[in-house]
């Protein structure tokens, strides 16, 4: 497996009411080289922000981020053709008319062929049950379908490391299943965030992030029950938050 490592990251940015920045991210140092590596936390923990560091789709304030020995910042273009990044939210990523358009269009600096192109983008289709959807403009897709060919157009071109933000998020239970059949068969290793408990439970590892900082590292059930328990804490069985 490649290995991910955070060194000393901190991501701050900007606060528009305060002298201050906000702070995003602190004091995360990581070695991630598990074949399936969970990120969960609340909303606003930090997930996204961690997972982005991966591809350098955010660059950090200080320390580094390296995918096999390279730097996001220095060594970007190489970490991008080696890491696969699905967003949560599928049309930020689908810019093609059609599925099977867009599952070219991300193999079109891989596979210079024309033919070969169209096949691998079939067979990348195929994987994920997509082939009949494959000529539906993306508008006329549901958001379920929408997220497995986003999924789709990013494993078409192979990559060693696939970071998924959020990957369940709108799916139903047969899709959800579906994914997690497919994330289970896959040789990349995989860094994914999820609110999807089930789903944290089938990695190797997972990481609690609270407030921006890693809150628990290790076992997935160890993890989650930590997650739930400091999350639920102060709630009433009305719902109120009696903190
Ligand atoms: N560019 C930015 N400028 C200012 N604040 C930001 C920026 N990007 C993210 N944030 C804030 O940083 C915090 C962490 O955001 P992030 O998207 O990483 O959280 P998350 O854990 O993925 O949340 P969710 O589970 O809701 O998707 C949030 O409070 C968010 O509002």
């Amino acid at each position: 497996m490649p290995a991910v490592t955070f060194d000393q990251v901190r991501v701050a940015v900007e606060s528009e009411d305060s002298q201050q920045p906000k702070v995003l991210l602190d004091a995360v140092s990581l070695r991630l080289d598990e074949a399936r590596v969970g990120v969960i936390g609340a909303n606003g923990s930090g997930k996204s922000t961690l997972l982005r560091l991966v591809n350098g789709l955010i660059q950090p304030s200080s320390g580094t981020v390296t995918v096999d020995g390279d730097d996001t910042v220095g060594a970007v273009r190489k970490v991008r053709r080696n890491v696969g990044f699905v967003f949560t939210d599928p049309l930020s990523q689908l810019v093609m008319p059609t599925g099977r358009e867009d599952v070219e269009l991300s193999l079109r600096r891989s596979t210079k062929n024309g033919t070969e192109r169209r096949h691998l983008a079939e067979q990348a289709l195929e994987r994920l049950g997509l082939l009949n959807l494959a000529d539906q403009s993306i508008y006329e897709l549901s958001g379920g379908e929408r997220q497995l060919m986003a999924l789709a157009a990013v494993l078409a071109v192979n990559p060693r490391v696939l970071v998924l933000d959020e990957p369940s998020t709108l799916l139903d239970l047969r899709n959800r299943e579906l994914l997690r059949r497919t994330l289970a068969h896959l040789d990349q290793q995989i860094i994914m965030s999820t609110h999807d408990l089930e789903l944290a439970l089938d990695m190797d590892r997972v990481l609690v992030i609270e407030q921006g900082r890693v809150a628990f590292d290790g076992a997935p059930a160890e993890a989650v029950a930590a997650y739930r328990s400091w999350c639920l804490q102060g709630l009433d069985a009305t719902g109120r938050d009696s903190t």
